[in-house]
């Protein structure tokens, strides 16, 4: 009878931490907690926000994974329920336990009790919100360019302007004003001006959850700015002596890329790591 045939090998991190943090998954996977952005590292990039979805190998790849780590936690900047419903979360074997962690962690999707929690929208959003169309008016109203409202936040996106990156260039000075003159935060990420609460990031909210879940491996992957506070909590817990590795996908934010781990090729690679992850682990068992 023939052998089943061995998994592909998994990509060896390139530095030493990163080596040392996968090892810690594959050998205590029970410990490990698994973070992952959304929007560009399960989801690939698409030029109307409302209609990207995670990569067809992606919600496979977490269902297999899940049951065999401690927790898996989708961090993203979308809101919870959007990232459930166009990540095709809820409901999924597999994925009972999933949690969503959306506005940078201000917001709390458990798919254990299909509860969700949100905060109360800070005051000086909806002034904020009130005097942006003064602001983009005097920043030229870069043609092409438009307002996606979050609710809690809200994201000017530039991807479809005229001219993408001069758009950007051209709101980040003012929009950067706006959030400091109302007491937010301004989040630049791939060719969008996110203005936000201050307060909370992917840092706080990765932190939280791996003392929450006791986790003693961290592995955590992500594609943009929003994700290089997730990062630095990564950095802290290796200090603490938690192992961790950070996974980027693609390496169209160099800032991100160069202090990655592992660099691959997009979603649809993420998602064969965490296939990788989850089969390596269950031939070991
Ligand atoms: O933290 P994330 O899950 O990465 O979310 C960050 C932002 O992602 C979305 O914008 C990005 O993806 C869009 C769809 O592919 C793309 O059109 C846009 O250019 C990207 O910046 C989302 O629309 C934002 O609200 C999120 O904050």
């Amino acid at each position: 009878m023939a052998s089943p045939a061995s998994p592909s090998p998994l990509p060896l991190p390139d530095t030493a931490a990163g080596r040392e943090g996968l090892e810690a998954l594959l050998a205590r996977p029970g410990e490990a907690v698994v973070g992952l952005d959304f929007d560009g590292t399960l989801a690939p990039i698409v030029s109307d926000p409302e209609r990207a979805g995670a990569h067809a190998d992606a919600v496979p790849a977490l269902a297999q994974l899940a049951p065999l780590v401690r927790s898996v936690a989708v961090i993203t900047g979308r809101p919870a329920e959007q990232a459930v419903l166009l990540g095709g979360f809820a409901d999924e074997a597999g994925l009972g336990h999933l949690t969503v962690l959306g506005h940078y962690g201000a917001q709390r999707w458990d798919a254990a009790t299909g509860e969700l929690h949100t905060p109360e929208a800070p005051p000086g959003l909806a002034a904020a919100r009130a005097e942006l169309p003064a602001v983009l008016a005097d920043a030229g109203d870069p043609p092409g360019s438009w307002t996606e409202d979050k609710g809690q936040a809200f994201a000017v996106h530039t991807r479809r302007a005229d001219d993408p990156e001069g758009a950007f260039a051209a709101l980040r000075g003012p929009l950067g004003g706006l959030a400091d003159r109302h007491g937010l935060h301004l989040e630049p990420g791939r060719l969008v001006l996110e203005i936000r609460p201050r307060g909370v990031d992917k840092g706080v909210a990765l932190t939280a959850y791996v003392e929450e879940t006791g986790a003693g491996a961290v592995l955590y992957a992500g594609d943009d700015l929003g994700d290089l506070a997730a990062y630095d909590a990564v950095d802290r817990l290796r200090e603490r002596g938690v192992p961790g590795l950070l996974v980027c996908s693609g390496d169209e934010v160099p800032e991100l890329a160069s202090r990655a781990d592992l660099v691959v090729r997009g979603p649809g690679q993420v998602a064969a790591l965490l296939a990788g992850i989850a089969e390596t682990v269950r031939r070991s068992s």
